[in-house]
């Protein structure tokens, strides 16, 4: 079949050239431009190119890199060299790629062939847009029965897998902002908490997994229903609990940006929105503590006791801090009104995915309005340690998944509270001495202690409490007794 075609393309060649030779320019102009078309009829493949183009051709560069991602990632670990001598090791075969050189992929049972190449200028030619040296392309070949297959699917395929890779080896950013010129500071974000890491119960981990995956993939639903694409997480528990390592686990999940917002360092509610206008697409706003930035306890009124203020009437949704400290209390203007605005979104209108997350230690301390379904979407409860999750710690930390002492610890775990924070504190080895067994026995000791302060704060309430109802009492007595109203 091959040598068939072959011999159709060399005669056809021959042709041109004796054509060529005798025929009028005119003619041999039209047999130029139609050659091609002619040898294209004849050859089963059909090649597709992708260059380096950059500055004005920003997309198309975005789809050499796409390519050029899954050809590192995914056609790499299946791909066989084609002209290479061999394979040495398992490097991503593109960066070892030389030009000209070959890889080949498989879709569909179908075969695909890559090859690397530059594009050399034929003459000197000036442009408005710089280009790359030599820029890059890769070029696709296949059979041509395979054009819709791959023209409609392949080619799509390999955008969106080459697109997730160059979102996941991106390397993320943690924002903080700065209270003097109230700007986004970035910092490269490496915290390494997965939810793999993170000890909470399986199932409670698993159903937020998939409440962030079902968020990512709803575009669509959320531009139809009218809504910004964005989704309020809370996450409440006593300190220790794994607020922070939840953030995180999340930003890794999604390969989402962070930016850790401060709102004591916020000035006013403008300062606050330009700050949110600025956040990127894909990216965790984080507001720590909640209940200590913003006096939200409730009763939206102006706080500070200030009645005569002027603004008090036109601001009657205003909350002004109350629990800041020094400078910040007396500069800051942000208000519960302004962060119930940035909940809702008016200030995403730009668009992209964002995920608001706030965290506090004091769930009651809250306004109801500011942590109602809708706005904060999600409640997550992050609670004392559980035996499952001392079970995920004991793995991580100690690398074992049983051991004798579990079951006593099991027990203690059952009768009082520990925060996973003080678990593992306890399973880190304090010299080279301490084994395992160390570091369990550490752990038991630990929970026997937290057991018998429980214990003993229990007893000592129990005594207050009688006190009170026996001074409750006699002052009852004492009322009827001496006639007093
Ligand atoms: N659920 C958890 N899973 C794994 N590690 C945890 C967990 N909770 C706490 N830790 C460990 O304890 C440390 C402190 O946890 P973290 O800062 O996430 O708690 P927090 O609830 O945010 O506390 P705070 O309210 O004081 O900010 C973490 O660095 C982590 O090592």
């Amino acid at each position: 079949m091959l040598a068939q075609y072959g011999s159709a393309i060399g005669g056809l060649m021959l042709l041109q050239a004796m054509l060529q030779q005798y025929f009028p320019p005119i003619l041999r102009e039209l047999l130029e431009r139609y050659f091609h078309k002619l040898v294209s009829f004849f050859d089963p493949y059909v090649e597709i190119s992708f260059s380096e183009f950059t500055g004005k051709y920003m997309k198309r560069s975005e789809a050499f890199t796409s390519i050029q991602n899954y050809l590192t990632e995914n056609a790499a670990s299946r791909a066989k060299r084609l002209k290479a001598d061999s394979v040495k090791d398992n490097r991503p075969l593109i960066l070892s790629m030389a030009d000209h050189e070959q890889v080949a992929d498989e879709y569909n049972g179908v075969k695909i062939t890559w090859s690397s190449n530059k594009i050399v200028p034929a003459s000197t030619t000036f442009s408005l847009y710089p280009m790359a040296q030599n820029p890059r392309y890769y070029k696709l070949t296949f059979h041509r029965r395979h054009r819709n297959l791959i023209t409609q699917s392949y080619i799509q395929h390999v955008l969106t897998e080459g697109k997730a890779i160059t979102s996941k080896n991106r390397q993320r950013k943690l924002y903080t902002n700065d209270p003097q010129d109230s700007m986004w500071i970035p910092a490269v974000f490496k915290h390494p908490a997965t939810f793999e890491t993170l000890a909470m119960h399986p199932d409670k981990k698993r159903e937020i997994m998939e409440d962030l995956t079902k968020f990512t993939e709803r575009k669509e639903y959320y531009a139809k229903i009218g809504k910004a694409w964005k989704r309020g997480y809370l996450l409440y528990g006593p300190p220790g609990t794994g607020k922070s390592t939840m953030i995180a686990a999340m930003a890794n999940f999604l390969n989402y940006d962070v930016y850790d917002l401060e709102l004591t360092a916020v000035k006013d509610n403008t300062e606050l929105r330009r700050l949110l206008i600025e956040t990127s697409s894909k990216s965790i706003i984080v507001i720590e503590d909640i209940d200590c930035s913003l006096d939200l306890t409730g009763q939206r009124k102006k706080a500070g006791g200030d009645d005569n203020d002027k603004d008090k009437e036109d601001d009657k949704d205003d909350n002004p801090l109350k629990k800041m400290t020094g400078k910040e209390q007396k500069s800051s203007k942000v208000t519960l009104s302004g962060l119930l605005n940035f909940i809702d979104g008016i200030w995403s209108a730009c668009g992209g995915e964002r995920l608001i997350v706030f965290t506090t230690n004091h769930l009651d301390k809250l306004d109801p309005a500011l942590i109602r379904r809708g706005r904060m979407d999600k409640h997550i409860e992050m609670s004392y340690c559980c035996f499952e999750s001392f079970k995920l710690l004991a793995t991580n930390y100690l690398n074992i998944e049983h051991h004798i002492l579990f079951k006593t610890i099991s027990k203690l775990l059952s009768e009082t509270k520990i925060t996973p924070a003080d678990v593992a504190e306890n399973l880190i080895p304090k010299s080279d001495n301490e084994d395992v067994e160390a570091c369990l026995r550490n752990l038991i000791q630990a929970l026997e202690a937290a057991k018998k302060k429980a214990e003993k704060d229990t007893k000592l309430k129990v005594q207050r409490e009688k006190k009170r109802e026996k001074r409750l009492k006699w002052w009852r007595e004492a009322k009827k007794r001496w006639n007093i109203c």
